[in-house]
């Protein structure tokens, strides 16, 4: 094994450049060369692939977002591009793949890997926490200190006017962002894709919030079934009780800003042992954190995670705040 790609794909995760500079650098002391391929799948299929040198990769430990770049890339999805992306990699001698990303990237390496026999380590990088076989992925865990940050401040201005606000929070179909930011802000209700929501119940916690003149934080997840927090904010509309509800779209600042410990550590842990499996031939494997251990697992068809368990934890944060 000589040489190396690593790329980041789909939504931008902090964390993920400290991982990046953990590939770049254990493997230049592994004698290997790394190369770095930019705006994620797109890079491959456009030929925009670099060698990374040590100091490339120099100052961005503590910098959110992606230093290749990264995209959501529909070309990916077809085979003609595949190829086109394999002839790229074959032309500089690439031998094996690190791709961090979500989901959705893993699905894109898992087809390539099987299509073109490239070889590659997966690894967990997407606020919204929603792979299976990890308990944490990258970016998870800034995001919901930004999502906390975000919702003290409006817990100022809601109590100074007694007002109900609304906050959406991303997570795509995964309500793991929203109910542990629900859990860790005390907000009074969540509402997440994982459980269907008593609306009776809800109009009647409304109705209370108005009447106590307290503040009061609900939590809407992106994915929920209502929709979002303006849809919710409509609903209650219809009903007229929505003179005291404002609504914050918490939105893109959720994936910015400097990488948290846990991101940090997580990002250069993944990228050390991701380079450490290709110099054993062990590939395509995905990396997680299980009970704080590193594991290592093979991608199977089912890759999202499966959090239908967050009942339990909803009836704790019921039980924890009622209004
Ligand atoms: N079935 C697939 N076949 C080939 N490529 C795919 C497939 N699914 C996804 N990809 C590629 O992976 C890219 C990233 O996927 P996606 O946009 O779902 O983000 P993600 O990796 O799940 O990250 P996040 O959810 O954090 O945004 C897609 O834009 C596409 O290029
Ligand atoms: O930045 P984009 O492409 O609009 O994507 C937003 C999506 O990306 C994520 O931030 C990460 O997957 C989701 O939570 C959200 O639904
Ligand atoms: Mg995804």
């Amino acid at each position: 094994m000589q040489n190396i790609a690593v790329l980041t794909s789909g939504g931008d995760a902090q964390g993920m450049n400290a991982c990046i500079r953990a590939v770049v650098r254990m493997g230049i002391a592994e004698n290997l060369r790394v190369y770095g391929v930019m705006d994620g799948f797109n890079g491959m299929v456009d030929g925009d692939i670099k060698e990374l040198e040590y100091a490339d990769v120099s100052n961005i430990i503590q910098r959110g977002g992606t230093i290749l770049g990264t995209a959501r890339s529909e070309r990916f999805h077809k085979k003609e591009f595949r190829k086109i992306a394999f002839e790229n990699l074959k032309k500089i001698g690439v031998e094996a793949l690190v791709v961090i990303g979500g989901d959705g990237s893993f699905k894109g390496a898992k087809v390539f890997s099987e299509e073109f026999n490239m070889p590659f380590i997966g690894i967990p990088g997407t606020i919204d926490n929603d792979i299976i076989g990890t308990d944490y992925t990258l970016g998870f865990d800034t995001a919901l200190n930004n999502i906390i940050n975000a919702i003290d401040k409006i817990r100022d201005t809601a109590s100074a006017h007694h007002r109900i606000f609304l906050v959406e929070v991303m997570g795509n179909t995964s309500g793991l962002l929203a109910i542990n930011a629900a859990l860790t802000t005390g907000a009074e209700d969540v509402f997440i894709p994982e459980a269907l929501e008593d609306f009776a119940r809800f109009e009647s916690k409304i109705k209370k919030a108005v009447a106590a003149k307290k503040s009061s934080i609900i939590i809407v997840s992106e994915g929920d079934e209502i929709g979002g927090a303006k849809e919710l904010y409509n609903y209650l509309k219809e009903k007229n009780l929505h003179e005291k509800i404002r609504v914050t779209i918490l939105g893109h600042i959720q994936r910015g800003g400097a990488p948290s410990f846990l991101d940090r550590k997580m990002g250069t842990d993944f990228g050390v042992v991701a380079v450490q499996k290709i110099l054993q031939e062990k590939y395509n494997l995905i990396l997680g954190i299980q009970n704080n251990q590193m594991i290592t697992y093979t991608l199977g068809d089912k890759i999202t995670k499966n959090v239908s368990n967050q009942a339990e934890v909803l009836k704790i944060m019921h039980k924890l705040n009622v209004f």
